[in-house]
């Protein structure tokens, strides 16, 4: 079958948004067009659509959890997205900074020089003076993963959610009252107009990382996405895969048993994750992801693994399973930067 679709790669825009850092890293142009969309919903809808190849999509962070935009499409209750799947993760480091615009009126005393020492200080010291800062644009990752240095400096400041970093950054360059700030990475420093960095690296953690899933629509001949460097350069390749699941909400250690079965098929657990089912009030859906070996679809134990499990949980049994797709293992490893 010829095909004649540019493969694109939508991501959650605009440009200099994390995930755009993370796309550019992993599918790096010209080769793949990238596509700039406004939420993370509409990743969703441009893959389901085939209008791109592949979507990448913000999951999780080990500082404030997981993506909850993310999980929601995931669980896809009104059935919208049955043909996707998770074809990849990558890891990210990040960093983020205070963006805005520095206040004329503070003395350049109060300007001090960033310390670029080893162990750097938690919550970082602001560059210069807050103090004309009233409201903060970013995304609630970025706010959460922030918030001691949000508290420390910044206390009382009104912070606005908004779609993504980089469009925090746009909104707080456009205020000509200097008085918006944006919480963005290094990046969209660089690349919005008419901002300073009021503060660098005002994440809680020095070992800030988000992990990304890679989206695509099952059934499309799957070209897969460029292998990302590792960051020990070995190549060993550990499977993990996603299903999502709902369980009788009224008999006892229904969710025991159907976690009974990962167990007897010595499935090792990697994360947990549940959103209201919306079936009825306080039931949930489940998101259980493991490791399965080797590769699926091309390993005759993972298969068979992924079939006995199948099998097993049907007779215990787990509601509305769905099977979200497999990937490689890349948590010790980080895109090209
Ligand atoms: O808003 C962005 O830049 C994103 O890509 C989502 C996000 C927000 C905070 C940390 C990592 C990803």
């Amino acid at each position: 079958m010829a095909t004649s679709k540019p493969k694109t790669v939508a991501f959650l825009g605009p440009a200099a948004s994390y995930s755009h850092q993370v796309t550019k890293s992993a599918f790096p142009e010209p080769e793949w067009e990238l596509k700039a969309t406004t939420t993370i919903r509409d990743v969703f809808d441009v893959v389901q659509a085939g209008d791109a190849t592949y979507g990448v999509v913000p999951f999780e962070n080990s500082t404030h959890g997981t993506v909850t935009f993310t999980l929601d499409c995931l669980a896809d209750r009104s059935d919208t997205y049955t043909d996707i799947a998770v074809c990849s993760e990558i890891y990210l480091d990040v960093h983020h900074f205070l963006l805005g615009k520095i206040d004329p009126q503070a003395s350049s005393s109060s300007s001090e020089p960033h310390a670029t020492s080893e162990i750097q200080e938690r919550p970082s010291k602001p560059l210069t003076s807050l103090a004309h800062i009233q409201r903060i644009y970013s995304h609630p990752q970025a706010f959460g993963q922030s918030g001691l240095f949000l508290q420390k400096y910044l206390k009382g400041v009104e912070l606005i959610d908004v779609s993504s970093t980089s469009k925090a950054a746009a909104l707080a360059a456009a205020d000509e009252t200097g008085t918006s700030a944006a919480i963005a990475g290094e990046i969209a420093a660089s690349l919005v107009d008419g901002l300073d960095i009021l503060a660098r690296n005002v994440e809680d953690r020095d070992d800030n990382t988000t992990r990304f899933f890679v989206i695509y629509r099952k059934g499309e001949e799957q070209q897969l996405p460029p292998l990302t460097t590792t960051r020990s350069g070995e190549e060993e390749g550990k499977y993990k895969s996603l299903v999502s699941f709902t369980v009788a909400h009224r008999t006892p250690g229904a969710l025991a048993d159907v976690l009974d079965c990962f167990k007897k098929l010595a499935l090792n657990l990697t994360s947990i994750n549940s959103l209201p089912s919306l079936i009825e009030p306080f039931q949930y859906l489940f998101f259980v992801e493991f490791e399965v070996g080797g590769i699926p679809g091309a390993d005759v134990d993972a298969d068979e693994r992924l079939r006995n499990l199948e099998e097993m949980v049907r007779g215990v049994p787990a509601e509305r399973w769905r099977f979200l797709g497999s990937w490689k293992d890349m948590s010790s490893k980080s895109p090209r930067m």
